[in-house]
């Protein structure tokens, strides 16, 4: 398959077809490890006013790309934008992280939430999608992403970041109907959303459900899997003629691993906690694998970060159907030279597995 860019190492990797070594990229690989990330962010005066302008979106994006040779880049955005865009007015208080200005506390909330207009009120995401792809001019994929709509209801009912989950989960227990409500109309939304950004360009899509580790088996299933799955079953799967792979993360997922496996995406994103090559087994041929050095390995010398790298290659073992990266977004404290030796020792140490 001819997939229009001249390193399509990534789009291979996802699809299990066979690849030279083993392509990589980093979660937040865009972010404030990067002084020029920071010098763009300051110009910018917030993080939301750099999500919202497509021009700073695209230079960030294309920041890190400057950098390393990675393998593929990511829309410069947040997961948040689309609660955001139904009407819960998203702010980021300094060192708080995100919050709401009206999170869904009653029922009377949860029954005026609606799917917003993509075109309309997210029209700046999909103009920094077709900005980047114009940018990237065929050199590497771009990949768009959204939050599931578990880890989007989890900031869209707390009202921002939890240790607990304790607001989220009271609802899940206590009002299922409502939290289904929520669980629907979310879905319903990042179905149009990440579609809007495949028309606009994008060339492989992440779901990120970086709470669904927080749930119990059953409801893990019931909450969060189940509108993951109603996603991926819409999602567009091939756009002129050329496939366009699906990638879902559930941070403490592992335990579920097969389960995510066979809800129809091309491929599972690992934190570190679970060994890929077990994780392999489980799902056979049925999916890649995308994952799952610990980032804080980058916060050793570059000789651990090859040896680490190393026992993820090894674990992973011959063939294709992987694509490193870490297990979790790459930290604010991070040395770049670091992140740079571990780019350059995926590429040389995985030429011996293909
Ligand atoms: C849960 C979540 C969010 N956002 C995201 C997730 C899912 C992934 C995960 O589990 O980490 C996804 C995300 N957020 C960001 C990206 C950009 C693309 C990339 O380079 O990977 C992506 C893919 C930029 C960002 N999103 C955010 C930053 C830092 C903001 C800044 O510049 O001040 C970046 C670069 C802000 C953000 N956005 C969110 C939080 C909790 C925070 C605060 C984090 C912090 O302060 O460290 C919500």
């Amino acid at each position: 398959m001819n997939f229009n860019v001249k390193n399509d190492t990534f789009l291979r990797a996802l699809l299990r077809q066979p690849t030279e070594y083993t392509p990589l990229w980093m979660m937040r690989q865009a972010g404030r490890y990067l002084p020029e990330y920071c010098a763009t962010r300051k110009r910018a005066g917030s993080f939301l006013n750099l999500c919202k302008s497509p021009d700073m979106a695209t230079e960030v994006t294309l920041q890190p790309l400057e950098r390393f040779p990675l393998d593929a880049a990511i829309l410069f955005s947040d997961i948040l934008t689309v609660p955001d865009a139904m009407g819960l007015g998203l702010y980021f208080a300094e060192g708080e992280g995100p919050k709401f200005e009206r999170p869904l506390r009653t029922e009377a909330d949860v029954m005026a939430l609606r799917v917003p207009d993509i075109g309309k009120d997210l029209k700046y995401v999909t103009d920094a999608v077709s900005q980047i792809r114009k940018s990237l001019n065929g050199s590497v994929p771009l990949i768009g992403f959204s939050g599931s709509p578990w880890t989007l209801g989890c900031y869209m009912v707390e009202g921002g970041g939890s240790d607990d989950y304790a607001k989220v989960k009271t609802m899940m227990y206590k009002e299922p109907a409502l939290m289904h409500h929520i669980l629907s109309v979310t879905a319903e939304a990042v179905t149009l959303y990440l579609n809007a950004q495949i028309e606009a360009g994008a060339q492989a899509v992440m779901i990120f459900d970086s709470w669904g580790g927080a749930l119990s088996h059953g409801a893990f299933h019931e909450f969060s899997l189940a509108y993951t799955q109603r996603i991926v079953d819409g999602l567009i799967k091939e756009k002129d003629g050329v496939k366009i792979p699906s990638i879902v993360f559930t941070k403490g997922g592992g335990l579920w691993i097969d389960s995510i496996a066979n809800i129809g995406c091309d491929a599972v994103g690992l934190d570190w906690t679970m060994d890929i090559g077990i994780a392999r087994q489980k799902v056979g041929h049925k999916v890649a694998l995308q994952g799952n050095i610990d980032p804080t390995v980058l916060f050793a010398t570059p000789e651990v970060i090859r040896n680490e790298v190393e026992k993820v290659l090894s674990s992973y073992g011959y063939g294709s159907g992987h694509v490193f990266n870490l297990g979790h977004g790459i930290s604010q404290f991070t040395n770049p030279d670091n992140a740079a030796a571990l780019v350059a020792a995926v590429h040389e140490l995985s030429r011996k597995y293909h």
